[in-house]
């Protein structure tokens, strides 16, 4: 299969996701102790409105899962650690701070029952203040902007929305009524406090003394308002983390008053305690019979700060040349922002169970970018750098072996559990048409995974399924684009597939006919759109050259006068009921392609010059034949032209005097 050459004139709208963050790494540490103290100055500042929007909407709307803060300020810390780790692996100037401002990784939970406070502190990156103003002041990412505006005011609906979101930071004042932040960015001596009531603005200012971090990191103080109090207890906090949490990759310990029973008192007494409370273990690196659907369900959670369980996931163990382990999950819904450029999602890269990057464009496929999850590799040396990742011969064979496997895990899951496939489906089928167009090597795998709407089935149909069902004669198969659905359904380039008992693939998606344009064939199959002047070829019979011949001289009448808006005019063998269809040469995009093009600002497009056909059984034409007296022929001939082109759902140039003519034959016929 090869591509075809209006291809070239593309560019594809396709969304290329860019790469969201800095690599990832850790660190390591010990909780700072703090107090309050203030020897900078205080500057106030006012949230961006979208903020305010989000923190509105946290407060109010999402009531339903109030622990989920912890899960979200632990996965922060857990990315701040990760970010440290990857610079004090690669970069000389952070390496050299390790043990000298930089501790070791972990993050600190510390309870105060009384004062209903809780410290959620971690040995990361840390922020200075500007970070503090545009990460926790600002929305930087689209993706989330656009998903605010999609907000309908029912609650439900848009905890639901959210849910997909993950709330980040601003969910602490889902149970807060005070939120400070104590950070020092790796390589600085100033630590900074962010304070807010979550309503208007915050507070910045420096600290120093008993306030500062002795070490780089962040540290969150949450004063827990009336709903949030419920929190402010050990047990709660360490069942919250073993749901959300458990297999974070770095140990979070929990510093809180543990209740004993004195047996010899004979009562029970507090004892403040320090101990871990996760299981701090990569799960993914466990075998398969070890791990539970709960502890995937959960791990998922972790990686992606929802709370819907996935659609599926693989796992999958490969061991020989190269060592690597892959979790794969599958989101049950699509992220809202998947076509955002600045879209953020794919999948993680470990080495050896140490964070490196997540970068889906290096990882997998652009048009896999909805897959999350996991690739830990044995081979590749831990400061490995984006640029060497690029080239590498390991990731590319990684890469290589994850798309086939997660490729052919889908086809598995079509074939034994349609049910579940088609809820795949209703949510990626787009992205795996994307897949068409640039992955060649697995594109017979892709065309057997993407379904379609074809003229005689409800609902979708697969490639493998029509290709069963073809007509002896049939020589392709056949596929229409370029409009709506209902628009294509009665397209008049469908009339003798209708007529024949040919079925057609109905492809009313926006990216179909630049998709489909390269791909010519099915396995040995071709697969053929109706709107290209070459595939009535295959429809021919063997009256076809007698009546062309019979047709000529209104032809060369009809190509007089529209002259050059038309290529050629010419005798169709694709009509049934309707007298005229105009059609595109094999490498030109169709009309209606054409003005998508030009309203995508493509510029350098060909002038439009389609080829007109027309049915010589048509009842129209054989009047015309009869009495093919010029002024009757020059308006049929227009009419004709202009009727194809509104069904092409191409707009007219000149639709005033479109009306003119069709009221002037119209008043003739009356
Ligand atoms: N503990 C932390 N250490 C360092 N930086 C942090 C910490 N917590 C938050 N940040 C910074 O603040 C930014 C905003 O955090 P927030 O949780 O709102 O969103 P996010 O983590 O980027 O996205 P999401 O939560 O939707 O995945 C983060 O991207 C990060 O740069």
């Amino acid at each position: 299969m090869s591509a075809k050459p209006y291809g070239r004139l593309l560019t594809l709208k396709l969304r290329i996701a860019p790469h969201s963050s800095d690599a990832t790494s850790t660190h390591l540490h010990l909780a700072p102790v703090l107090a309050i103290g203030n020897n900078g100055v205080m500057s106030k500042q006012q949230f961006q409105t979208e903020v305010s929007q989000l923190l509105q909407l946290i407060v109010h709307s999402l009531y339903s899962h109030p622990e989920i803060f912890l899960r979200e300020l632990i996965s922060n810390s857990s990315d701040a650690l990760d970010k440290l780790r990857h610079l004090s692996l690669t970069d000389d100037e952070y390496k050299a701070l390790v043990g000298n401002g930089i501790d070791s990784p972990r993050i600190d939970l510390e309870l105060d029952e009384a004062n209903k406070t809780l410290t959620v502190s971690d040995t990361g990156i840390g922020m200075n203040e500007e970070d503090l103003v545009s990460h926790l002041g600002t929305i930087a990412r689209s993706g989330t902007k656009n998903f605010l505006t999609q907000l309908s005011g029912d609650a439900r609906k848009d905890s639901n929305l959210i849910g997909q979101f993950g709330v980040g930071f601003y969910s602490a004042f889902m149970v807060a009524d005070k939120v400070e932040v104590f950070s020092r960015k790796a390589g600085d001596d100033k630590t900074f406090k962010w304070t807010s009531d979550g309503e208007t603005g915050f507070d910045i200012e420096e600290v120093s003394g008993a306030n500062a971090r002795k070490t780089a990191g962040t540290t969150i103080l949450i004063h827990f308002n009336d709903e949030g109090a419920q929190y402010a207890n050990g047990w709660r906090l360490q069942e919250i983390v073993r749901k959300y949490s458990n297999h974070i990759a770095f140990p979070i310990f929990l510093t809180y008053d543990k209740a004993d029973w004195d047996a010899e008192k004979k009562e029970s007494v507090k004892t403040r305690t320090t101990e871990q409370i996760n299981a701090a273990s990569a799960m993914w690196r466990r075998s398969k019979s070890e791990l539970s659907d709960d502890d995937y369900k959960e791990l998922y959670k972790s990686l992606t700060g929802g709370w819907e369980d996935p659609l599926f996931w693989f796992h999958t163990r490969a061991e020989g040349t190269l060592e690597y382990t892959t979790l794969f999950y599958i989101p049950a819904k699509a992220p809202l922002d998947l076509y955002q450029a600045d879209y953020k999602g794919g999948v993680k890269l470990y080495v050896k169970r140490v964070f490196i990057m997540d970068d889906s464009k290096d990882l997998l496929p652009q048009y896999l970018r909805f897959v999350r999850g996991i690739i830990d590799s044995e081979d590749l040396p831990l400061n490995v750098s984006r640029e060497i990742l690029q080239q590498n011969k390991v990731l590319t064979s990684i890469k290589t072996a994850s798309v086939k496997k997660i490729l052919s895990e889908l086809k598995t899951i079509a074939t034994n559990d349609p049910e579940k496939y088609s809820r795949f489906i209703a949510e990626y089928n787009r992205p795996l048409k994307e897949g068409l167009y640039g992955d060649y090597a697995n594109r017979e795998m892709l065309l057997d995974l993407i379904r379609f709407k074809s003229t005689k089935v409800e609902g979708l149909t697969s490639l493998a399924e029509v290709k069963e069902r073809m007509q002896p004669e049939q020589k392709a198969l056949y596929y229409i684009t370029g409009g709506s659905e209902s628009m294509l359904r009665n397209s008049p380039l469908l009339e003798i597939y209708k007529k024949k008992g040919i079925e057609v693939f109905i492809l009313d998606d926006d990216v179909d006919e630049i998709v489909f344009s390269t791909v010519t064939s099915y396995g040995d199959t071709d697969l053929k759109a109706v709107n290209k002047s070459s595939t009535s070829e295959d429809l021919k019979d063997d009256s076809t050259p007698e009546k062309a011949e019979e047709l000529q001289p209104l032809l060369d009448k009809i190509k007089a006068t529209i002259g050059a808006a038309v290529k050629e005019v010419r005798a169709s063998s694709r009509l049934a009921n309707s007298p005229s269809v105009i059609v595109s040469d094999e490498d030109e995009p169709s009309a209606r392609m054409r003005q998508m093009m030009q309203a995508m600002g493509q510029k350098n497009l060909p002038v439009l010059q389609p080829t007109l056909e027309i049915n010589p059984d048509h009842e129209i034409i054989r009047k015309l034949l009869a009495d093919p007296s010029n002024s009757k022929v020059e308006d049929a001939a227009w009419l004709l032209f202009d009727q194809a082109l509104i069904l092409e759902g191409v707009q007219l140039k000149d639709p005033a005097t479109f009306v003119q003519r069709l009221n002037r034959v119209l008043n003739q016929s009356i």
